[in-house]
């Protein structure tokens, strides 16, 4: 068996071995993985046929399985497009691959020349290799892990590299094809790398994948559907990061609960998804009054809860009160209508290795303190550190 045969072969099997791991993906709904499926089913049809040349006619041994080849490259292109929330701009992909077919027959039935077909082939996998590189690199969602990108667009280049090295090979050579002319060591080892550019971008394809679903299961534990602030899990956890840092720096550190007032008349004038609004645009608009190292979650149905790391009570309250007013002064316009409502909160400052529950509890305090003095105000735990300062 030459190593041509054994190149093919090898990329055959490491094809039909992703085939129920690109499955298994599937149903993730994550974007690009059908196209993915599709690239390498369209490879491990068109392996067989190049295996099968001089047995089966040449138009399909070597026309075929080339446009068929191009088609898996484009489409595992599209499904790295796709996987980036980028368009695949599927008439260009189907233009660059009219071009390969028309190159495939006239270095075949035009001048018969295996070295220009392979300079055509590794051409065109070059530059679908560069093309993935591209959009992994420019498109990368942030908050991802960069390695794995990173990984993905050096991998790619790499394999480019190799396909524009081998090209180069034979376009210097005699264009009558010759056995010596594939069984270089040069070619042999520039052949293998090429076996496994598609099987290696797939699996980077499906560790993205991977990735992503991490980062969304993290995502759902931690982020409160409806309005994206911190759920009560992730609020504890982030908090926990707060407290030991305001501990080893000896830093103040404020707790500031929030109540939206009488939210249930809102649902009955509005409606639950008009509440639902009101929920989301208030999240919106506390994000504009407080700092970016605030944490603020949503602990309850109209409770939020915010820590506010290394500050003094003065400042705490004054964006206490900046919040509050800011809400009063906002008007939510649900279905031709306008919901104007109000906060109550409850501010407490923590006091030397006090525990989140027992510094919540404080606040809660206060909290009720305001809605039980007429809402629409802010109340301050007495107890809180500085108050008497
Ligand atoms: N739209 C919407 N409403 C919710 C959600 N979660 C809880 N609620 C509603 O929030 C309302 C809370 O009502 P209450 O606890 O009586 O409080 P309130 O009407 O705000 O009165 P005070 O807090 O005493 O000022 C209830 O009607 C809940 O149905 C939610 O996710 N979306």
């Amino acid at each position: 068996m030459s190593a041509v045969s054994v190149a093919i072969a090898t990329t055959w099997l490491l094809g039909l071995l992703m085939l129920p791991l690109l499955g298994s993906l599937l149903r993730s709904g994550v974007p690009g993985v059908r196209q993915w499926l599709d690239a390498d089913v369209l490879l491990i049809i068109a392996m067989p046929l190049l295996l099968l040349r001089g047995r089966i006619p040449d138009f399909i041994s070597i026309v075929v399985a080339n446009v068929l080849i191009a088609l898996a490259g484009v489409t595992l292109y599209a499904g790295f497009a796709r996987f980036m929330h980028r368009p695949a701009r599927w008439p260009r992909l189907f233009a660059c691959v009219a071009i390969m077919a028309l190159g495939a027959t006239y270095w075949r039935y035009g001048v018969d020349s295996i070295p220009m077909r392979v300079v055509l082939s590794t051409g065109f996998t070059a530059a679908v290799c560069v093309a993935i590189a591209v959009v992994v690199a420019r498109y990368r969602s942030a908050g991802r892990a960069p390695y794995l990108y990173a990984a993905t667009t050096g991998v790619a280049l790499i394999f480019a590299a190799c396909q524009i090295l081998r090209g180069s090979y034979f376009l210097s050579v005699n264009h009558v094809s010759n056995a010596l002319t594939f069984d270089t060591t040069a070619n042999v080892v520039l052949l293998c790398v090429g076996a496994a550019i598609m099987p290696v971008l797939l699996m980077c394809g499906m560790m993205m994948v991977h990735d992503t679903l991490l980062s969304e299961a993290r995502d759902a534990v931690n982020r409160d559907f409806l309005t994206g602030a911190l759920s009560r899990e992730g609020f504890t956890s982030v908090a926990r990061t707060l407290l030991a840092e305001a501990d080893h720096n000896d830093a103040p550190l404020a707790c500031l609960l929030v109540d939206l007032d009488h939210f249930k008349s809102i649902n009955d004038t509005f409606g639950h998804t008009g509440g639902d609004q009101v929920l989301r645009e208030f999240v919106a608009l506390m994000r504009t009054v407080l700092r970016t190292s605030d944490a603020l979650a949503r602990i309850g149905g109209e409770e939020f809860a915010i820590l506010m790391p290394d500050i003094a009570l003065d400042r705490a309250q004054s964006l206490a009160e900046q919040l509050r007013n800011a809400a009063t002064r906002h008007a939510v316009v649900i279905d031709g209508g306008t919901c104007t409502y109000s906060l109550s909160g409850g501010l407490a400052m923590r006091l030397p290795g006090e525990t989140l529950d027992q510094l919540t509890v404080r606040a809660d305090r206060a909290l009720y303190q305001a809605k039980i003095s007429g809402r629409n105000r802010l109340c301050i735990d007495e107890r809180s550190p500085s108050r008497d300062a």
